[in-house]
């Protein structure tokens, strides 16, 4: 009986029907990989017992350990500790009915994350409801994932506005408007975060008594010659710290106080979320690749690139709201996997280049492509199962045969049709696809994702024997840099 879908025990799917099999990644494939998935799978076991990682080295060249394996797992001497988790927590208590905005700093793993919690969570409009329908946690904004002016600008004037406005309708007892700043960056040093933070801090401080401004920083704090600017400048400001910890890079981040971080802000549930990773990662322990999710991910995208000429993924959920995981894994894909050389040196100039798309929205827009377009795509979709409102369509032109016809409809059977009938096009022409499925959109299906693509790229650097934890090829720009914003400075 062919293989179709691997089930874990909370409903969570990796529906692999249109990967695998005739004209696709075959059993042979799998089998002819055997011994080196299964070097991988020890690997990773070796990882998650000592952070080690054949081959990773750090910035400056030294062995780094590798941990974000370790994140899902709260203990007193883990990198979430529940000290650390309560910390957390009570940071986001503090803010309740007493911020009004918090606005978080960062770029790529500094921020991707971040977003991807906030628009689960929060959705588009949280921003705009009333404090009580945010049960009283702060709006929240993001800044520093671009050097946009006008962008910058513009959110400077939302603030200072959002300020005006409240100190119109203050009661007597009333204070200011308060802006909570969260600097994130691991380096602590980044241009677009920093420069931006600078921007929008030094902007609202001349808002004053309007604006009352706070600031926290989340940085590495590591003391002595590694010291961060960000780390410096918060102990002689007086700024609280949360730490990036050691061994966890920006794109393994959001499961650190990275980004839960912004879960605190916002009331996300972070126990649900790191359950729900920390299942995964049970799961992926299994040595059977059948059942071990991020194993058979890893394994059959990595053939169908190296053997069938697929490297390009479209990470496509059907739903606006994980968009932003779309995004997220770009840079997890990219930044992990997209590398000149091999562990041993050699030029391989490996990689899958990924690409963000939405269902429905992009099959009016990309799927001419993906369906006619060259042959060297596997379109990962992603399905909400069951969604919490979930309206009928209503019969409201019945003299209208198309729109009668739909009507009965809930919206979610509409968009599942749709991803179906993309799924079986894409099929028929031989075009590789799979399905991740969610139950639901909630912290905890949100967790097994995410902690699922993690270690899905750590075992792919094992079978691609490149190393998934350093980006050596964006110090290239950066090292021009430097020089530049010199040569423009006035
Ligand atoms: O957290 P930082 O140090 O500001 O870095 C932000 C991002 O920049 C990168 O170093 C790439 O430029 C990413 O790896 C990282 O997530």
């Amino acid at each position: 009986m062919e293989r179709t879908h691997l089930v874990l025990s909370s409903g969570f799917t990796f529906d692999y029907t249109n990967l695998y099999g005739q004209g696709l990644v075959t059993q042979t494939d799998v089998a002819a990989i055997g011994e080196r998935l299964m070097a991988a799978h020890q690997a990773m076991e070796h990882m998650r017992s000592t952070g080690e990682i054949r081959g990773h080295l750090s910035k400056d060249g030294a062995p780094e350990k590798v941990l974000f394996s370790q994140l899902p797992y709260v203990q007193a001497d883990h990198l979430n500790s529940p000290a650390s988790i309560a910390r957390l927590k009570e940071f986001g208590q503090s803010l309740r009915n007493k911020v009004d905005a918090v606005v978080s700093f960062g770029i790529g793993g500094s921020y991707l994350g971040n977003k991807v919690l906030f628009d689960v969570h929060c959705g588009e409009f949280w921003n705009s409801r009333g404090a009580e329908e945010r049960q009283g946690y702060p709006r929240l904004y993001f800044s520093g994932n671009n050097i946009d002016p006008r962008r910058t600008v513009e959110l400077i004037e939302q603030i200072k506005y959002e300020a005006r406005l409240k100190a119109v309708h203050a009661g007597p007892h009333d204070g200011a408007y308060r802006a909570q700043l969260v600097v994130i960056s691991k380096s602590g040093s980044t241009l677009d975060t920093m420069s931006t933070f600078m921007a929008v801090y030094d902007a609202l401080r001349r808002e004053t008594p309007a604006v009352e401004v706070q600031v926290v920083a989340v940085t590495d704090l590591a003391e002595g010659a590694g010291e961060t600017l960000l780390h410096k400048l918060a102990a002689e400001q007086g700024w609280p710290m949360f730490s990036v910890p050691d061994g966890v890079g920006g794109r393994f981040s959001i499961f650190s106080e990275v980004g839960l971080v912004t879960a605190a802000c916002i009331g996300f549930d972070i126990d649900a979320f790191l359950a729900g990773a920390r299942a995964m990662d049970e799961a992926c322990r299994q040595e059977d690749i059948w059942r071990n999710p991020a194993m058979l991910n890893a394994a059959l995208k990595y053939l169908a690139a190296e053997k069938y000429g697929q490297d390009i993924e479209v990470f496509m959920p059907y739903a606006d709201n994980l968009k932003s995981v779309a995004e997220w894994y770009v840079q997890l894909l990219a930044e992990s996997l997209g590398k000149r050389t091999d562990r041993a040196g050699r030029e391989v100039f490996y990689g899958r280049t990924p690409i963000v798309a939405v269902g429905t929205t992009d099959m009016h827009a990309q799927t001419q492509q993906h369906q006619d377009g060259r042959k060297d795509k596997v379109v990962q979709f992603v399905k909400v199962a069951a969604w919490e409102n979930d309206p009928v369509i209503p019969d409201v032109f019945p003299s209208a045969g198309k729109l009668s016809e739909i009507s009965g409809l809930r919206l979610s059977q509409a968009l599942d049709a749709a991803r179906e009938a993309n799924a079986a096009a894409l099929r028929s022409d031989g075009r590789f696809n799979a399905t991740f499925v969610l139950p639901e959109m909630t912290a905890y299906h949100l967790g097994e994702l995410l902690y699922l693509l993690a270690l899905s790229v750590a075992y792919e650097g094992e079978l691609a024997d490149v190393d998934a934890f350093d980006q050596p090829g964006v110090e290239a720009y950066k090292r021009l840099l430097g020089p530049m914003l010199k040569q423009h400075s006035p």
